[in-house]
């Protein structure tokens, strides 16, 4: 899915976060938004989404040469961000049943191999909640890799993983990223270092409103 942002701004109150944000994420891409920590990175994310409004500009969406409505997006939008949360009173199994009948797998994997490609087929029936931070971390992302989405997005990937869990990350963003529009939020190099492009969101204005 290729989204093009045109004078993209976004204000809280009074408070500028980017301003006169143009770009295009080209379709098939990984780009990473980068800046450090308050600079705005997840707000643009979630601009980009769909999910917030911006306070200014126009964002238009196109999947296969196709405009899609900014109210179709979400259903071809798979997205892992800590400030998402998981069903912690389902057990594992029981939350990939829920969670897949919303965001099916991509052809292929089924909800067992899910299980075996996080290595954790010993919690299959633990909830949620009595995981460990790596773990619920590992399951959110799997859950967005795995998905049968054009548009990905990651914000702060590697939160609450350990050496091993950075090194799984990566071996499955690389077997999943080909073909969709990846846009990772990170101020973590090892996280978007593979990334073609990138953005700086200081580069839109923030710095200068503040
Ligand atoms: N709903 C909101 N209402 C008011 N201000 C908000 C809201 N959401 C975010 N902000 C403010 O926008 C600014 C950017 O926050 P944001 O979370 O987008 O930054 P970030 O670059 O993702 O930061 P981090 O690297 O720490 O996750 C912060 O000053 C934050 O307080």
């Amino acid at each position: 899915m290729q989204i093009t942002a045109t004078g993209l701004s976004k204000r809280f109150a009074r408070e500028w976060i980017f301003r006169d944000l143009t770009h295009t994420f080209q379709a098939g891409t990984a780009t990473a938004i980068l800046g450090p920590n308050g600079a705005g990175k997840s707000t643009l994310l979630n601009t980009l989404s769909g999910q917030i409004l911006p306070t200014a500009g126009t964002l238009v969406y196109e999947l296969r040469g196709q405009a899609v409505a900014v109210e179709d997006v979400p259903a071809r939008l798979a997205y892992a961000a800590p400030y998402l949360e998981l069903i912690e009173e389902l057990s594992l199994t029981e939350l990939i049943r829920f969670h897949t009948r919303f965001k099916p797998l991509r052809p292929g994997v089924s909800a067992e191999e899910l299980i075996t490609l996080m290595y954790l087929e010993k919690s299959r029936h633990k909830l949620v909640r009595d995981f460990s931070s790596g773990m619920k971390q590992r399951l959110k992302l799997a859950l967005a890799l795995y998905a049968d989405t054009p548009l990905l997005l990651l914000d702060e990937p590697t939160t609450n993983l350990d050496r091993t869990g950075v090194a799984w990350y990566l071996e499955h963003i690389h077997a999943t990223l080909v073909g969709r529009t990846v846009l990772i939020s990170s101020n973590v190099p090892e996280e978007y270092d593979f990334c073609p492009a990138q953005i700086n969101i200081t580069d839109f204005g923030a710095k200068a409103a503040h």
